[in-house]
């Protein structure tokens, strides 16, 4: 588990802000690693090992692990057991319910003792309000990560309704700041829609910003940096296809590290720039 002045440690250490995605489909790892009994597990544990010292967090999408049923999610747990302790490591679940019920989600993903996965954060959508988020902020230490901005297309759809001055998603954030501070909030935010970043620093100027959309999506690093990039980072880059399907022979570990090599580079030269390290 890591608090946010750990986090910003590690990002000062490893020179990285990378996310590595764990979107792990049995449909495109390697053909050799169906002959291991767990080939999901296995293709993490090898990509995990390759990217360990140059990312700062990990990022499992729930969906690719539940689509195999007892056998994903056996993987799941197992992933999450070897997930490394100084990684920021997120259940990417996109969950939201009634209290009672979110409770079950925040004991399914944080309390390693019932279930067998001590994630360090979740995403939730907020759209169901504060009860459907408090049960996660009841775990100490544990972050919540909210849905604002997504990277996807359809994010026009609601994301950007008027209501009254505010975007809605503008109003998510500013209401969600009012449940817990920026040591337990992160907000995801799209790279593909980084020339809202300035606007929404107005908003969140301390919270985390996961940003997916970089690699596959096609979203800027560089503009990510330019608009949205704090005096302490502020910012948690996830690449998921990009790197863990860099190649799908035998040496998509090392293919994978190569990716997340580059792109830990670019973070290392964002980061001189602004002046975090
Ligand atoms: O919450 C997310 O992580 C997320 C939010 C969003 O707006 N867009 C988005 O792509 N994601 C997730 O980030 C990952 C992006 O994967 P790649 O496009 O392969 O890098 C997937 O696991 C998505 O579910």
């Amino acid at each position: 588990m890591l608090s946010r002045e750990q986090l910003i440690a590690e990002i000062k250490k490893k020179k990285s802000f990378l996310c590595v995605g764990l979107d792990t489909d049995i449909d495109k790892i390697p053909e050799f690693l169906k002959a291991y009994p767990d080939p999901i597990f296995e293709f993490n544990k090898r990509i995990i090992d390759a990217t360990a010292d140059l990312c700062v967090a990990y990022k499992p999408n729930s969906a690719f692990y539940e689509a195999y049923g007892i056998k994903g999610l056996q993987a799941l747990i197992d992933t999450c057991k070897y997930l490394p302790k100084d990684t920021l490591n997120i259940i990417d679940a996109k969950r939201g319910d009634i209290g009672n019920t979110s409770d079950k989600y925040a004991r399914a993903f944080f309390d390693e003792a019932e279930s067998g996965m001590g994630f360090d954060a979740i995403t939730v959508t907020p759209y169901m309000g504060n009860d459907s988020v408090k049960p996660y902020l009841a775990y100490d230490g544990k972050w919540v990560i909210i849905l604002a901005l997504t990277s996807s297309v359809g994010s026009k759809d609601f994301q950007y309704l008027q209501t009254g001055d505010d975007f809605l998603y503008e109003a998510v954030i500013k209401k969600a700041n009012t449940w817990a501070g920026a040591d337990r909030i992160m907000y995801v935010v799209g790279a593909t829609k980084s020339t809202e970043f300035t606007n929404i620093r107005q908003y969140a100027p301390d919270n985390f910003l996961l940003v997916p959309g970089v690699g596959a999506q096609g979203g800027s690093l560089e503009d990510v940096c330019k608009y949205g990039m704090t005096k302490d980072c502020g910012l948690l880059v996830n690449a998921s296809r990009s790197i863990i399907y860099a190649s799908n022979g035998e040496d998509f570990a090392d293919a994978a590290r190569a990716e997340a090599l580059s792109l830990q580079r670019q973070m290392a030269e964002e980061l001189e720039k602004a002046g975090v390290i």
